[in-house]
């Protein structure tokens, strides 16, 4: 573990120079790892589980897209790939990747399951921090444990077959067995993190739910939406409003922030960009601090976390979603990012 210096602040880090993958498979080698659910943390978390030599098996409901999806990644019925609870079963670390709201539903079959000495792990601190919501309290004589990847299973799965990896964070919510940290810690580097930062299951859902709903993913969808509108209702055309709101900012100015920060990319855009950027990012800011502070309350009060399970617990739920983002689609701000795609100069 790494005590490292982040602007003045220092934390603990694991690195994976560390904790290397030999460690990790030391770890879990008397351990059947059951990865509970194939959407898509689960194929990202198993197959890089796999790949690094770790006994691993899938728990996933049959007949299901999931499970179809499953089979086609080399998974067999009866031998690697069980009905959930079988999964449970088998499993002497159970990874809890079903969908948060599936948590809930599958919870009191999972219990059954989770006898002395297990580890149950979570990839968000969402069913144990809102327990009152979800019912789901692990037993007492049980490691309880997250690895949460900080983005998308498609990249950890990309990242870790380029020979890269994800950061993620960690907790150990339970200790039953003395093993919780050396176990977490092997999970972490096994299912394919680059590095692991230390944090705990409502610190993580409470950043997690922040960042999401902000700037990672709600704010950013709904600035480009207000300025495209503007430039739109200004008289510009659908490509110019694209350009200068969408495509501008992913294939040249975001690069530049991810590589070398903000000031990089301001110090590598014109003096006329600068100041003018650097006089309205002061009035961005104010302007959006209350709504961050009212989606923060709103991710404490539980607020958040209710919207997503009653929303989920509905029947028609999939249809409904799937018709939110076909609206989305088919905008004109993203019919006109359709195009502009196709017209990103190849070598
Ligand atoms: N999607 C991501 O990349 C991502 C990133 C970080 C953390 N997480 C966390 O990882 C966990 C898994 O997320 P996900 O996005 O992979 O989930 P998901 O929505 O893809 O669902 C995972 C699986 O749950 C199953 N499922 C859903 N409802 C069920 C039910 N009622 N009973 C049984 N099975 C059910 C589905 O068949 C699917 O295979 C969540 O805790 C999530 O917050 C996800
Ligand atoms: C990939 C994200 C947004 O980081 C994750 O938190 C999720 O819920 O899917
Ligand atoms: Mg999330
Ligand atoms: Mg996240």
């Amino acid at each position: 573990m790494a005590t490292i210096n982040f602007g003045g602040v220092l934390e603990n880090v694991v690195k994976r120079e560390e904790f290397s993958v030999k460690k990790a498979q030391d770890v879990l080698k008397n351990e059947t790892v059951a990865v509970i659910g194939y959407g898509v943390q689960g194929p990202g978390q198993a197959l890089n589980l796999r790949d690094n030599g770790i006994s691993v098996i899938v728990g996933q409901r049959k007949g299901t897209n999931s499970w179809k999806k499953a089979l086609a990644d080399g998974w067999e019925e009866g031998r690697t790939l069980f009905e959930l609870e079988t999964a449970c079963k088998k499993g002497t670390i159970i990874m809890n990747l079903l969908s948060d709201a599936g948590q809930i539903q599958a919870w009191d079959g999972m219990k059954k399951q989770l006898t002395k000495g297990k580890a149950l792990y979570f990839s968000h601190g969402f069913g144990v921090t809102f327990h009152k919501k979800t019912g789901i309290v692990p037993p007492p004589d049980i490691d309880v444990v997250l690895v949460a990847p900080k983005g998308s299973g498609t990249s950890l799965r990309s990242l870790f077959l380029k020979g890269q990896g994800l950061n993620s964070s960690y907790a150990v919510f339970q200790d039953a067995t003395g093993k919780a940290q050396q176990r977490v810690l092997a999970l972490g580097i096994a299912i394919g993190s680059g590095y692991l930062f230390e944090t705990t299951f409502q610190k993580e859902v409470y950043s997690d739910l922040t960042g999401e709903r902000g700037v990672l993913m709600g704010a950013i969808a709904g600035i480009f939406e207000a300025q495209f509108k503007v430039l739109r209702q200004r008289g510009h055309s659908p490509s110019e409003a694209f350009n200068e709101t969408v495509e501008e900012f992913t294939q040249s100015l975001m690069p530049l922030i991810a590589d070398n920060g903000m000031d990089w990319m301001f110090a590598n855009c014109s003096t006329t960009a600068q100041r003018g950027a650097l006089d309205w990012k002061g009035k961005f800011r104010d302007a959006t601090i209350p709504v961050l502070n009212n989606l923060y309350d709103s991710v404490v009060s539980g607020k958040e976390a209710e919207i997503v399970i009653e929303a989920n617990s509905q029947a028609n739920y999939r249809t409904k979603l799937e018709a939110e983002l076909a609206n989305m689609r088919n905008s004109e701000l993203w019919q006109t990012g359709l195009e502009v795609r196709k017209l990103r100069p190849k070598k």
